[in-house]
């Protein structure tokens, strides 16, 4: 149906279950359709030319803004947490403390750093990050539809509005929840507002801001996209789903998390580092109208 969908990088448990939802979405339109995303490693690259790229975190840590002795720490955070975020053989309910426990000591290091806003945009620019190749269709789409997106990112909110700001996207039809800074009179980071938001506590994110989901009670089909099994429910907020599809990028440790990603996403994406599979999907539930 969807030519992309037979591209080697696409993995399905049920595809005939796939044809019936994109189907389903066809037939609602557009105006029925919302698209929630999660950020770092979903709309941005994994890797470029053989090296990782960085999350919206990573993009501060490694800038000028951070001293050497503060950047050593926050490696030593990455890798000490990141394993255990990526690591198949523990559970949520085991990983769920030390992923808090990972946010609490980085953000808290960075606060010490007594970042300056005015110096965000400057960070981002000479940064290795990049949004997925064809990130623009993708936003490009939304935005001529008016299809609502919601980014839903545990990285850092300031940063990735600056991400698609920079890339010319940041259009009126996009909303993030994220982690905000709060940066005190003279500019200066001083804390983080609100809630936490780290990788497996979306659905609570998700039910704080009811407000917006309330907004778009109208559109009952929702697309999502994340690379995380916390991911999943960043739709738990949207008033009574008549159509979801979830789409997983599987970037890390392939093999040993294949099995759950395709039990828990409809469409597993494997090393792929384009967003061409829900460009696809979107151009053919548009299509027409
Ligand atoms: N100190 C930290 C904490 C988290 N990360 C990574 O950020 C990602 C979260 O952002 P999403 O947009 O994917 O929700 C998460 O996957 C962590 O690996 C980090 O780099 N540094």
């Amino acid at each position: 149906m969807i030519p992309e969908l037979a591209r080697p990088c696409v993995y399905m448990q049920n595809s005939q279950r796939v044809e019936e939802v994109i189907q389903a979405m066809q037939q609602a339109g557009p105006n029925t359709l919302q698209v929630i995303s999660d950020f770092d490693m979903t709309l941005t690259r994994f890797s470029y030319n053989g090296k990782r790229c960085p999350t919206c975190h990573n993009i501060l840590d490694n800038s000028k803004l951070i001293s050497e002795e503060c950047k050593e720490k926050l490696k030593d955070l990455l890798n000490t947490y990141y394993p255990i975020e990526i690591d198949s053989g523990r559970s949520v309910e085991e990983k769920l403390p030390l992923m808090v426990e990972w946010w609490t000591k980085a953000h808290a290091l960075l606060v010490q750093q007594r970042i300056r806003k005015d110096l965000l945009a400057l960070v981002v620019r000479e940064s290795d990050a990049k949004l997925r190749e064809g990130y623009n269709v993708f936003f490009d789409q939304l935005q001529e539809h008016s299809i609502p997106l919601l980014i839903f990112s545990a990285g850092i909110g300031d940063v990735l509005e600056e991400v698609i700001r920079q890339a010319g996207v940041f259009y009126p039809n996009v909303k993030v929840f994220s982690n905000y800074m709060d940066f005190d009179e003279s500019g200066a980071l001083r804390a983080f507002k609100g809630e936490l938001i780290h990788i497996y506590n979306k659905r609570e994110g998700a039910l704080l801001n009811s407000g917006h989901f309330q907004e778009l009670r109208a559109r009952h089909n929702v697309l999502l996209l994340g690379d995380s099994l916390g991911d999943l429910t960043m739709a738990d907020g949207v008033h009574s789903t008549e159509n979801i599809l979830k789409i997983g990028y599987l970037n890390d440790k392939v093999e040993e998390r294949r099995e759950a990603y395709l039990k828990a996403f409809d469409i597993v994406l494997e090393k792929d580092e384009t967003m061409d599979i829900a460009n696809a999907i979107l151009l053919h539930i548009t299509r027409g109208q």
